[in-house]
């Protein structure tokens, strides 16, 4: 099976509505640089496509030699089907989906999907649609072969590692079996209230949230507070998180402005994120930030934890995250001052002379706009913890804008650092 690659890319597909009937599934791919750096999104012609995975999360662009690897590595089975992401737990290879030539392959909408396809038959949006004008013209469409030298497996690797020889403390937090044991019940009871609605083919309006649910801090710049995570939850991640620490393995600061904390997608805890945004945080964002709303909403996150204490971190500059919607939750422990400051969006003047500070409760969760400019104050005593989501939209990010408005994009938000999430830094 590897030496069938040969000339393949792997890549991930997150399937639209449009896909199902099309015989091109429209897919996102993704470079392994900094995991999720987005290489647009295209067309792979399905006649051309060798195997379709459905993924349980976002999988990342992979070179052949790395797909090889993680077969051999992580397929204690003895299956030879590629597994990309590296935990087993992800290669689901029942669901292989079948692709006939002379049916359009059943595709669900907001389903990842990892697709193997010749490396020829990725088409740009325009190459797609010149070749459905005029199917006649069987123009050789220009090669897009991704470079493999650029594509690092670092992480893969890291995680690997991870995967192997890290025993958790609470194994129970890696994924979202009983979300009750993690989410408060008040969290629970609007997100389903949410879904039902939207499944009843009502518009959710923020109105029909239980009543007691949503603190809404800012209506100018739409900065929210809500009950989120239960108490034994926040704490027994914090003591993951030192189990983890003590233990040695490799671990990645959060971004260029944390000194101290953990990237939660680099240690096992992704899947689990994953659900967590789709069920539960991007349908609540939906109708708390509607112009996020597009493609597949809020569908990738940067989530780290941010460790602040006397005698290391203790405050936070002021600053803008790189992400469309930021979540904040407050994991404790004991701690005095440390509250978050917000000044207004960095894109509207008439909203810079906001000052508003914020305290942190266990638990609890604010959440704001990437754009909104932010800092947090000085702990005066204790240890802080903080989970922290930078959740973001593909389609917004890498599709609608022109080259050039992207690059004008990544300028802003400061995308020059390491592994693609530094922080904006407001002027
Ligand atoms: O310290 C906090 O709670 C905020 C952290 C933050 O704003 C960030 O890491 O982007
Ligand atoms: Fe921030």
């Amino acid at each position: 099976m590897p030496e069938a690659l040969g000339d393949t890319c792997a890549a991930t597909a997150t399937a639209t509505a449009e896909s199902v009937d099309r015989k091109a599934a429209r897919v996102t791919l993704r470079s392994m640089e900094g995991l999720d750096v987005s290489l647009g999104i295209h067309w792979v012609t399905r006649e051309r496509v060798e195997r379709l995975f459905v993924m349980q999360q976002h999988a990342t662009l992979l070179n052949t030699e790395t797909l090889e690897n993680v077969t051999r590595k992580q397929c204690s089975d003895g299956s030879s089907h590629p597994c990309v992401l590296l935990p087993c737990f992800l290669c689901q290879p029942s669901q292989i989906v079948p692709l006939d030539e002379n049916a359009p392959a059943k595709l669900k909408a907001r389903q990842c999907y990892m697709v193997v396809a010749e490396a020829d038959t990725i088409l740009t949006d325009e190459e797609r649609n010149a070749s459905d004008n005029d199917e006649e013209d069987s123009k050789p469409v220009e090669r897009r072969a991704i470079d493999p030298a650029k594509i690092n497996t670092m992480q893969i690797e890291k995680l690997a590692m991870i995967t192997e020889l890290y025993k958790p403390l609470h194994s129970e937090l890696y994924d979202l079996n009983d979300p009750a044991s993690m989410l408060e019940p008040v969290f629970l009871e609007a997100v389903e209230s949410i879904q039902a609605q939207t499944e009843s083919g009502v518009a959710a309006e923020i109105s029909s949230l239980p009543a007691s649910f949503l603190t809404c801090l800012s209506e100018a710049t739409r900065l929210y507070q809500f009950a989120m995570l239960r108490r034994e939850w926040c704490l027994k991640l914090v003591e993951e998180l030192q189990h983890f620490e003590k233990s040695g393995m490799p671990l990645a600061r959060p971004n260029s402005m944390n000194n101290y904390g953990t990237i939660l997608n680099d240690i096992g805890f992704l899947p689990m994120l994953n659900e967590l945004l789709a069920y539960h945080l991007n349908p609540l964002c939906k109708l708390l930030y509607p112009a996020w709303d597009e493609g597949g909403g809020l569908d990738h996150h940067h989530t780290f934890v941010v460790q602040y204490r006397m005698a290391e971190d203790r405050e936070l500059k002021f600053h803008f995250d790189d992400a469309e919607v930021t979540l904040n939750v407050c994991l404790g422990t004991e701690f005095t001052g440390g509250a978050l400051y917000f000044g207004g969006l960095f894109d509207a003047p008439e909203t810079h002379d906001e000052s508003l500070a914020v305290q942190h409760q266990l638990g609890r969760a604010t959440l704001h706009l990437g754009k909104h400019r932010h800092a947090a104050k000085p702990i005066t005593s204790g240890e802080r913890y903080n989970m922290i989501m930078w959740m973001r939209n593909f389609c917004k990010r890498y599709h609608t804008h022109s080259e050039a408005e992207r690059d004008e994009d990544q300028h802003h938000h400061g995308h020059s650092h390491e592994h693609g999430h530094g922080h904006g830094h407001s002027h």
